[in-house]
């Protein structure tokens, strides 16, 4: 069965989207952080501290690949960092999995992330400033994974409705 995959930076919308066109769809959404910190019964931020970055990325590997796994029909957001690492890009390619990257500028990922990053360990103790640079060059990065995806739905200046009926229309 297919999944409908959410992927994008911090901020620009997975976990919110995805829960927004599940309520419109009726297809089912997971997202992939809820299903990790389930697992771990530890939240992304505790895994980060207890265990640190490279075991949060060994678990979400194995999560996303256990939800390809399952047979239903599902929308999923993944995480900002999911699709660059392990092969995890790769798995994307799969032949039931349809791939949407929410793109947001820098401004709109920094005017959200700002007043949003205390549960997000990546960003949670930076300043203002720090804050602006990091998104920049960190989504930099990460676009060349970002842009592998099959879609591209821009999420600047539109709202939670908008942005679900453009990937709607996308996949119409
Ligand atoms: N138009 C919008 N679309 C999506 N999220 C929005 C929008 N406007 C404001 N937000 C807020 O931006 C944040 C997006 O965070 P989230 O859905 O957790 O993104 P992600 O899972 O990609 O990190 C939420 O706090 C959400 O309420
Ligand atoms: O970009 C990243 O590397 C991360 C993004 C987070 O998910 P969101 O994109 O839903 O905030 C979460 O998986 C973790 O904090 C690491
Ligand atoms: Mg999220």
């Amino acid at each position: 069965m297919k999944k409908i995959i959410l992927l994008g930076y911090m901020g620009c919308g997975k976990s919110t989207i995805a829960q927004n066109m599940s309520k419109i769809t009726n297809i089912p959404f997971l997202d992939l952080d809820k299903c990790i910190e389930e697992r771990a019964n530890l939240s992304i931020k505790e895994i980060f501290e207890k265990q640190g970055e490279i075991y949060f990325r060994k678990l979400e590997h194995e999560m996303f690949v256990e939800l390809l796994r399952s047979p239903e029909r599902s929308i999923i957001g993944l995480g900002g960092g999911t699709p660059c690492y392990a092969n995890n890009h790769e798995l994307l390619k799969g032949k039931d999995v349809i791939s949407i990257y929410l793109k947001a500028s820098i401004e709109t990922l920094y005017g959200r992330l700002v007043h949003n990053k205390s549960k997000r360990p990546l960003i949670a103790e930076m300043n203002e400033e720090e804050m602006k640079e990091f998104i920049a060059k960190h989504l930099f990065d990460r676009s060349f994974y970002y842009n592998q995806a099959q879609y591209k739905v821009t999420v600047d200046d539109k709202t939670v409705e908008e942005t679900v009926q453009d990937i709607l229309a996308v996949l119409a």
